[in-house]
């Protein structure tokens, strides 16, 4: 017999697939689920901070997939919620990207240049097979020229959406919103939880959620599992649903007794992490072009991914005189390991190359660190996008007693918010 503590399912992780498999357990009546989380907060990946008074997201801050065949589960969601959003284009970018001097260049070149980048990325993916978008510009085909690079790291690491072959936006559709509500894409979390995370004085059932809980091992066997925390808590279920990242997967902060099997460590061997980062910078006032189609502006620098993809608040949050940089993978990893000072004095460098020297100093920066989050160690998955689908499939695939979900599990919508919501459904996704 079970004894008392035993639960039914232990979750572990509170992000949105943590989350979403903890509510389809809930609607099916499974109550005595626990949730272990190793932070002191739900969302994970979706994380709104205070930055000098206005809520930025230093996750996830797009829904993307809307307007397609299917409906994108978070998308309804946040229209339920009432959650503000922005339309959001990038795509008018490609149209202001500046060169080291400051001067932009022609849209027609930049145009031209973006269309034949995109055109060739798709056929040598086609004919190629390649795995991975980043095997289609490795070399004989590198490109040389400052804006090629800036046309190739937007097209590679930014917007990968524009390359990739596979049903990504077949079904859910290709637009995307831009979260600007104070609350934070979190919200949507705290809404969905809230039948069961929370009594109907907002409270946190602690019975149910359990914070800072670091989970160091995982045993099963036949007849159950065994959950160990690094502050020497033990749980007991019959079941585990594991939610941590691709990236804290492939690190040694859990361990498996007896070890996962050979298919399965080789499996989360093979998927790559991506590093993402976005940059926040406060200024005293803008220098910046505004309007919406100005809202996307792109450094052209002979490093691939040196300070590229730049962005103004404006049309999130009137006002307030930030502009975010986004960088990425070893970009990412070199910003983290150096001081938010040197990040700064490089950023502005790059600020003063495309506007001039007369331009403000930022008054605060705000550097996430994904990577060196222990919790994360990196951004979302990057899977191989046209073939090997058997490597996601053994991503996902049960042992045991040990369910895993999370964004890196979801066949179709790898990366993305709502990929994770619908991998924590356990249905197709
Ligand atoms: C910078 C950035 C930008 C992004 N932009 C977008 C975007 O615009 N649109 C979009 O759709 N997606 C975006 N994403 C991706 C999106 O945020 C993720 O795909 C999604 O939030 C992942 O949810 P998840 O539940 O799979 O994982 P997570 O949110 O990572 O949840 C896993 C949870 O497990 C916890 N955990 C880890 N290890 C342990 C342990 N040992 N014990 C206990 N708990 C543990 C973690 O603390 C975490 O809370 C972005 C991500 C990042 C980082």
């Amino acid at each position: 017999m079970d004894s008392p503590s035993r639960s039914s399912v232990i979750i572990i992780g509170a992000g949105i697939s943590g989350l979403s498999a903890a509510k389809v357990l809930a609607e099916n009546g499974i109550e005595d689920v626990v949730i272990l989380e190793a932070s002191d907060r739900i969302g994970g990946r979706i994380r709104k901070e205070n930055f000098v008074g206005v809520s930025v997201e230093l996750g996830a801050g797009w829904i993307a997939g809307v307007g397609g065949k299917e409906s994108n589960p978070v998308w309804e969601l946040a229209n339920q919620s009432g959650l503000r959003t922005c339309f959001s284009d990038y795509s008018n970018a490609r149209y202001n990207i500046y060169d080291r001097s400051g001067k932009i260049f022609p849209s027609g070149v930049a145009a031209d240049s973006y269309k034949k980048a995109v055109d060739s990325a798709i056929m040598k993916l086609r004919s190629l097979e390649a795995n991975h978008v980043g095997e289609v510009i490795e070399p004989p085909c590198l490109p040389k020229t400052p804006i090629e690079l800036a046309i190739d790291f937007i097209l590679h690491d930014f917007e990968m959406a524009e390359v990739e072959p596979i049903s990504t936006y077949v079904d859910f559709g290709e637009r995307e919103f831009l979260v600007a509500d104070e609350r934070g894409y979190e919200y949507l979390l705290y809404k969905m939880a809230e039948d069961f995370l929370f009594t109907s004085e907002g409270k946190v059932l602690d019975t149910r959620l359990k914070l800072n809980k670091v989970v160091r091992e995982i045993q099963h066997s036949r007849n159950g599992v065994i959950v160990k925390t690094e502050d020497g808590c033990v749980y007991e279920a019959n079941y585990v649903v594991l939610s941590a990242s691709i990236g804290v997967l492939q690190s040694d902060l859990i361990s498996f007794r007896p070890p996962l099997p050979r298919w399965k460590t080789e499996a989360i061997e093979k998927c790559d992490v991506m590093v993402y980062t976005k940059i926040f910078l406060k200024f005293p006032y803008k220098f910046w072009p505004c309007g919406p189609e100005k809202e996307f502006f792109i450094y052209a620098h002979e490093r691939r991914g040196y300070y590229t993809f730049w962005q103004h608040m404006e049309n999130a949050y009137p006002g307030s005189n930030i502009l975010v940089v986004t960088l990425t993978n070893g970009e990412s990893k070199r910003v983290e390991a150096q001081s938010d000072e040197e990040t700064l004095k490089e950023a502005m460098e790059v600020l003063r190359d495309m506007f001039g020297p007369n331009i403000p100093n930022a008054t605060d920066i705000l550097v996430p660190r994904w990577w060196n989050n222990r919790f994360q160690r990196g951004s979302y998955s990057n899977y191989p996008i046209i073939s090997n689908n058997q490597v996601v499939h053994d991503i996902k695939a049960p042992v045991g007693r040990i369910f895993f979900t999370g964004e890196h599990t979801s066949e179709r919508f790898n990366g993305y918010v709502h990929g994770g919501y619908l991998s924590g459904e356990y249905k197709s996704s």
